[in-house]
Formats: C-alpha cells, structure tokens, sequence
C-alpha cells in the first residue's frame, strides 16, 4: 500500500503502512478475542443477544416493529420501565454492530433489562443492512429513527444516542446531522460510542467492503473522523463518551483516541474510556448486568 507519511517521522496513518493481511486483521474484532476462539466469540455474542431480546420482551412494557418511516425494516423496538408515565423519560436509542452487513434489532436489547429497571425507556433501531442498504442509506435510517422518537415523545428527558462499532459510527454521523429537514430538534444529552469506526477509509481496502461496495468518497463522506471538527454541537452541554476495549485492536485503539481528541479540538463535551478487561464483543455483552462499569456510566451520565 501507498506510504504517504513524511519520511522520517512516525505515520499519522499507520494502516497504510500495512499490509492487506495486517489491515484485515485489525479490522476483524473476533480475531482479537482472547477468552474464546473467534467463532465462539461470535456465537456467544449472538446468543447473549437473543437471550437479552427474549427476556426483555417477556418481562417489559414494550412496543415492538413500530415504523418509523415507510421503508421496508424501518422499524423501532421500545421498552419501558414498569410504572411509567410514557413520555416524559429519557430515551435511549441502540444502533447494533456488525459492520452494516450483519446484526438486527431481534437480537440487540442488551441492556435493555438494567436500563428500564433505573427509568430508562430503551429503543432498539432496525436499519437496513448490506448488502441491500447503502452506507448512505443507513446513516439517513438513523437520522430518522431519532426524529421520530423526538416526535413521538416530545416531553422526554433526553436522548441518549449509543451505538456500538459499525452502529457506533452511526450514532457518531448523528453529531453531524442537519436536523431542519426533518423538522424537529431532538432533546440530544448524550452519545455513548462504544468500540466505533470513525474513518470509514481503511475499511474500503478490507474484505469488510465486498458488502459495502464503498468508494473512497463514499468513505470519506461518511467518516464522522473527517467532519466532526466542523459540525456545531446543538446544545454545548451535551455528552460525547468514546469508549474502548483493553482487548480491541490496536486500529480499533488509535480510531477512538483520534475521534476523542478530535471531539476536544471542537466544542463537544467529550470523554474517553478504555474499559480493562473487555474485548469488542464483551463490552456491549456486560450491559446485561446492572453492576458492570459502562452500564453505571451511562446510568450516572443520564441521571447526573
Ligand atoms: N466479522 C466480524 C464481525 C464483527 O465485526 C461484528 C460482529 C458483531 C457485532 C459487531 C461487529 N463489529 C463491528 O460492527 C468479526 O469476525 O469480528
């Protein structure tokens, strides 16, 4: 690959010095795991997915399939607290992983059970997946989805946005979102990324592509990295979380770092954890659990 560093000092772009085995490697989550085999990591994380799904829509108040908007799979899943007053609580959206080719809102409500147990409402997003949907396509889903949970509950105590590695970066694309069209300003508190992709470039040269079928502008149009440091907080107060696995890739590392560090250049209110002891699937498997770490963050974030 192309080394387009200076000579002499230490690339900003490492990934271009790699090579294409390198490269796919960085990018492949399951390779990383270090509990279980790759394959295992997957189907345990699949699994505690659908077990979450299951509890979640026995046990809570819910509405589920519920459109917002006209297109096929465009659809929400919102859980509530038991004694609620619908409306006026916060909200917190899920956007699920698995690199916009794989993963649904059915197997993604995890953590919907320590949420709704402290007030929460928790909404779980379908979008529409490669490689039938466009990453385009996604991004404007998303836009959408939170629209409409704007206009749906306009008495609600905030938004709370928190999406996890390709979902991840769907929620980073809504810090840069151009609410007038869609004629409501969401109540946005708060975004938690959790283990995201923030420069879409070094995915085109990975096999992740062969779905996505993304261009180098497309990638970069879509690369919140890119275009953060421009956009406008619409309310300065609120929260941006990066977090990241201890056992995440080093590229995984080095795109939540750089995002954070790009946040704080800008008016954003950004933090940034690296969770010990967690790799890229065990980091959104623990928030089925009231007392783990990143669940108590976001509880203390919206709650504080
Ligand atoms: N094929 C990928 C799967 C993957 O990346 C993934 C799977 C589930 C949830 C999130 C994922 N990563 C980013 O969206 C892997 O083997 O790691």
């Amino acid at each position: 690959m192309m080394d387009v560093s200076g000579v002499g000092f230490p690339s900003k772009v490492p990934w271009k010095k790699m090579s294409a085995e390198e490269l796919e490697n960085q990018y492949c989550p399951s390779r990383w795991v270090v509990r279980l085999g790759a394959e295992e990591a997957l189907r345990t994380y699949s699994q505690i997915g659908i077990e979450a799904t299951t509890r979640a829509r026995a046990t809570r108040k819910s509405l589920l399939h519920v459109p917002y908007g006209d297109g096929e799979g465009e659809k929400v899943d919102i859980y509530f607290p038991d004694e609620s007053s619908e409306g006026s609580l916060p909200f917190f959206l899920f956007f699920h992983g698995g690199y916009w080719q794989s993963g649904s809102k059915d197997e993604s409500a995890f953590m919907v059970h320590p949420l709704t147990a402290q007030g929460v409402a928790v909404v779980i997003v379908a979008y529409g997946i490669a490689p039938k949907g466009t990453l385009d396509h996604m991004v404007d889903q998303v836009t959408r989805s939170v629209a409409f949970v704007q206009k749906r509950y306009p008495s609600n105590k905030g938004i709370y946005l928190c999406g996890h590695s390709a979902g991840a970066h769907l929620a980073a694309m809504m810090l840069l979102a151009d609410w007038t069209k869609h004629g409501v300003t969401p109540n946005l508190r708060g975004f938690f990324l959790v283990s995201g992709v923030f420069d879409l470039e070094p995915i085109v040269y990975t096999s992740q592509n062969v779905a996505l079928q993304l261009t180098l502008e497309d990638a970069q149009r879509n690369s919140p990295q890119l275009k953060v440091a421009q956009a406008q907080p619409v309310d300065p107060t609120c929260r941006v979380l990066v977090v990241v696995g201890q056992f995440d890739s080093p590229e995984f590392h080095r795109q939540s770092w750089e995002f954070y560090q790009t946040l704080c250049q800008g008016e954003w209110k950004a933090s940034f954890e690296e969770l010990h002891d967690v790799d890229h699937f065990e980091i959104v498997e623990n928030l089925t659990q009231k007392d783990n770490v990143l669940t108590q963050i976001i509880l203390k974030t919206i709650f504080q």
